[in-house]
């Protein structure tokens, strides 16, 4: 599959231990893609290797394109003036400004060609609940909050695809589905989004496109309705999901 993203052969070593393998994924103009896998099958390191970031000593090998220029050998800040914006999980706000104050600090692109740059009035458009926090320091807000914030944060940066590692961690289920729906919203006006999560049912509710990571390899991908049918997904995630409850 091809896309505004696309990684091709794209691996990543530590010491020696392979953490990604090969990996050949893309993200098409206008769609939700999901990248799910259990725990340490290699998701962070994947994305982290996408946005030029990396934890501890690793060795990234492959290739990476975005609208169809090579950004392999950029560092992480010229992926982001490119257009390439990851919420990494763990969140990216600063704990002691306030909602407004986080907002304000992101410096728009200096090269705005050909993307939609998020005013702050559209970023409380999507995410009414932010408007009404906007003088509460991010340390007060709630992990939906949070996450809404640093999502926020990222639209003003002006993304032309934009990579969630995780936003659902942490959250209540009602919670969950509203950060995705509202995340969706943002495709269907026209951002390509990489959503990874562990919580697969929630994600295949959202995405048009799914692949499946195991031990840093794609084992599996396709539209969300055929992979929802895959015997894999079913047996090792949709028999009980992340929430506990029964699929
Ligand atoms: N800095 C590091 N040094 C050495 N090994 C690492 C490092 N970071 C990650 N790994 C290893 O790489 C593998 C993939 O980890 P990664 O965090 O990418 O998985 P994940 O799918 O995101 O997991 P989770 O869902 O638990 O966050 C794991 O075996 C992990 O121990």
């Amino acid at each position: 599959m091809s896309g505004v993203l696309q990684s091709d052969g794209l691996s990543v070593r530590y010491a020696g231990n392979v953490a990604v393998s090969g990996v050949n994924i893309g993200v098409p103009a206008g769609r939700m893609v999901g990248l799910v896998g259990a725990n340490g099958a290699g998701k962070t390191t994947l994305v982290n290797a996408l946005a030029g970031w990396s934890r501890g000593r690793a060795v990234v090998t492959g290739s990476v394109q975005l609208e169809g220029r090579s950004i392999e050998k950029l560092a992480a800040h010229e992926r982001v003036a490119r257009g390439l914006t990851l919420v990494p999980e763990g969140k990216n706000i600063f704990a002691e400004l306030t909602v407004d104050e986080n907002l304000a600090l992101v410096r728009p692109p200096a090269d705005t060609t050909g993307r939609h740059l998020f005013t702050i009035p559209e970023v409380f458009e999507f995410f009414p609940r932010l408007a009404e926090r906007r003088s509460h320091k991010g340390a007060a807000l709630s992990g939906g909050e949070r996450q809404m914030l640093a999502v926020g944060r990222a639209l003003l940066a002006g993304p032309r695809v934009l990579m969630l590692d995780e936003p659902s961690a942490g959250l209540a289920p009602r919670l969950i589905t509203d950060l995705l729906s509202r995340i969706r919203l943002l495709v269907d006006r026209g951002l390509p989004v990489l959503l990874v999560e562990q919580n697969i049912k929630a994600a295949l509710k959202v995405v048009d496109h799914l692949y499946l990571l195991e031990r840093g390899k794609i084992v599996g991908e396709g539209p969300a309705d055929v992979m929802a049918a895959d015997h894999r997904i079913i047996e090792a995630y949709l028999g009980t999901i992340a929430d506990g409850t029964p699929a």
